[in-house]
């Protein structure tokens, strides 16, 4: 009888340790979250980290455990002590699931979104930072120029249909990227489609965000139980990804070049710039830009074409907005700096005050990495609005919830109103871009910020002079013309899938 009894006696024992025991024990939140993992990962298996972490600061307050041993907070004041430059605040477990049993390991490895070795990460991008500058960037600039007249030429053809506008940012990235990194774009806005690459992606960030809540069953997966947790998960993390397989074919076919004839010249891209660095600076391995070069595209392409996404859903959004932004664009027209049909420089597009404003406001509103970005807590703990955190737990603060503080952000931070950046002095600008997710934490700062800014700033400038925009379905509303229902979903990076537009072309505009 007692085998019975047993096994209900020791989750009782369990629950009640969790519950009033435990050092997270006096941290409100949901009661499962506080006796199971499952329960965080059941809810990124759901894709709602991007709204969930805020509905449940609203409930609880500043400090809420969302897992046994994880609690997110929402008091900016911590941010410079668990995220700024120097912090002994470390990620954690969470990424380590990103670690593939088949890449280099030790100097080999280039993996930066999950290296610990805070030493090798700050020689890594110390050596990359010239390579992803802004003034680098703009020296190829041409590739992303050819891409920008494909995809106006394709988005003429869309006028007056119904246009799924973040699909068609996906192909757009997937071609400025590949062709920006390897010389030559995969050639997605041609065909209209990326052979099913990017919906792969999304099963792999999937698969990201739910599992990283219970890293040992990654270990496990990743150790013992591969054929079965294939059969459980159908999969989901090794799909077939045809523009990396692109890429590494580009890479090969110059690597293999250069080995037969030392005098071949790749054509000017980030992979040729990536080489040079090897060659000039040996301890930067080539391996490493091959790596870092695959990057552009695994970090960049689901990032820049939510965030053009969110910018024009913003701007189009609101009638004031649109025509702010066009009276700028038409200044500029005069002035000669852009025209219509015609890439827009960068060097033009960063002097395009209202347009940089809307695009930091649309990032602060809805920044892609929408989670409590998870961090170890150091030896010494931490005491979050009175609540002691000891080390070795995990804590993080969504980025979205750090965007809709008034405390940095001013009033009405959920209102989009790109003048509050141009409204800020200068101190406070320097606090709304410190205090700031969009791009990661000051210590762990994103390497492809000024890549993506210049990609971001020309696509959206030129399509602002070439077309107009209407949003036709609602967040979370009724199915569009199209029949599609536009949903927000995240477990890492945010999705906006069925999100319906149509395009006019704008005739008002002049021609250069
Ligand atoms: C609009 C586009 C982009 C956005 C919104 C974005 C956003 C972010 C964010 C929020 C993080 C921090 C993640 C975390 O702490 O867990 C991050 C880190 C990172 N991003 Fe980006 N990113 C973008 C484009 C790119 C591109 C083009 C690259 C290509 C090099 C890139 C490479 C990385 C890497 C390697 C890290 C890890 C850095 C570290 O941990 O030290 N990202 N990015």
């Amino acid at each position: 009888m007692w085998l019975l009894y047993a096994p209900v006696a020791a989750l009782a024992v369990y629950i009640i340790y969790q519950r009033l025991f435990h050092p997270l024990a006096r941290i409100p939140g949901p009661f499962f979250a506080s006796i199971t993992s499952f329960w965080i990962t059941w809810q990124s298996s759901h894709q709602r980290r991007p709204r969930l972490d805020l509905d449940l600061h609203k409930q609880y307050g500043s400090v809420v455990r969302i897992s046994p041993n994880e609690v997110i907070f929402s008091n900016p004041a911590y941010f410079k002590q668990v995220y700024g430059a120097g912090t002994k605040f470390t990620k954690g477990p969470f990424y380590n699931v990103l670690q593939d049993g088949t890449e280099p390991q030790g100097r080999e490895k280039l993996n930066m979104l999950v290296e610990t070795d805070i030493e090798k990460l700050r020689v890594q991008k110390r050596y990359a930072g010239p390579v992803y500058s802004t003034n680098n960037i703009q020296k190829h600039e041409h590739h992303i120029d050819d891409t920008l007249k494909r995809m106006i030429k394709r988005f003429n053809g869309l006028t007056g249909q119904v246009v799924d506008i973040y699909h068609e940012w996906e192909m757009a990235t997937v071609d400025v990227y590949s062709a920006v990194t390897f010389g030559q774009e995969y050639g997605a806005v041609e065909k209209g489609t990326d052979d099913g690459h990017m919906a792969a992606m999304d099963k792999v960030w999937e698969w990201w965000g739910m599992i990283g809540n219970i890293p040992w069953l990654d270990d496990l997966e990743k150790r013992y139980a591969r054929v079965a947790m294939k059969l459980i998960t159908g999969n989901q993390n090794r799909h077939k990804m045809p523009v990396f397989a692109y890429a590494v074919g580009k890479i090969m076919e110059y690597d293999e070049a250069k080995t037969k004839d030392k005098e071949t010249q790749m054509p000017p891209c980030i992979l040729n710039d990536l080489r040079q660095l090897s060659q000039n600076r040996p301890d930067f391995l080539p391996n490493w830009g091959t790596r870092l070069a695959m990057t552009d595209l695994g970090a960049g392409v689901d990032t820049t074409s939510w965030s053009l996404a969110a910018m024009i859903a913003g701007i189009s959004s609101d009638k004031a907005v649109v025509a702010r932004l066009r009276a700028e664009l038409d200044a500029a027209i005069q002035a000669g700096t852009v025209g219509k049909n015609v890439p827009v420089p960068y060097a033009a597009a960063a002097k395009l005050e209202y347009l940089q404003a809307c695009m930091a406001e649309a990032m602060r509103m809805w920044p892609n990495i929408a989670i409590g970005l998870p961090r170890d807590v150091p030896a010494e703990g931490i005491v979050l609005d009175g609540y002691y955190i000891p080390a070795g737990y995990t804590i993080g603060m969504n980025s979205k919830q750090l965007g809709v503080s008034e405390e940095i952000f001013g009033p009405d931070p959920r209102t989009f109103r790109p003048e509050r950046w141009l409204e800020a002095d200068r101190s406070r600008r320097n606090d709304m871009e410190l205090r700031n997710l969009a791009f990661g934490a000051p210590s762990r700062k994103c390497p492809g910020m000024h890549l993506a800014w210049v990609v971001m700033s020309k696509m959206l400038a030129s399509f602002y002079l070439n077309f107009d925009l209407k949003v036709l379905n609602e967040l979370d509303g009724a199915p569009g013309p199209g029949g599609s229902v536009w949903r927000e979903k995240g477990s890492f990076p945010t999705k906006w899938h069925g999100l319906e537009v149509e395009l006019t072309e704008r005739l008002d505009t002049l021609s250069l």
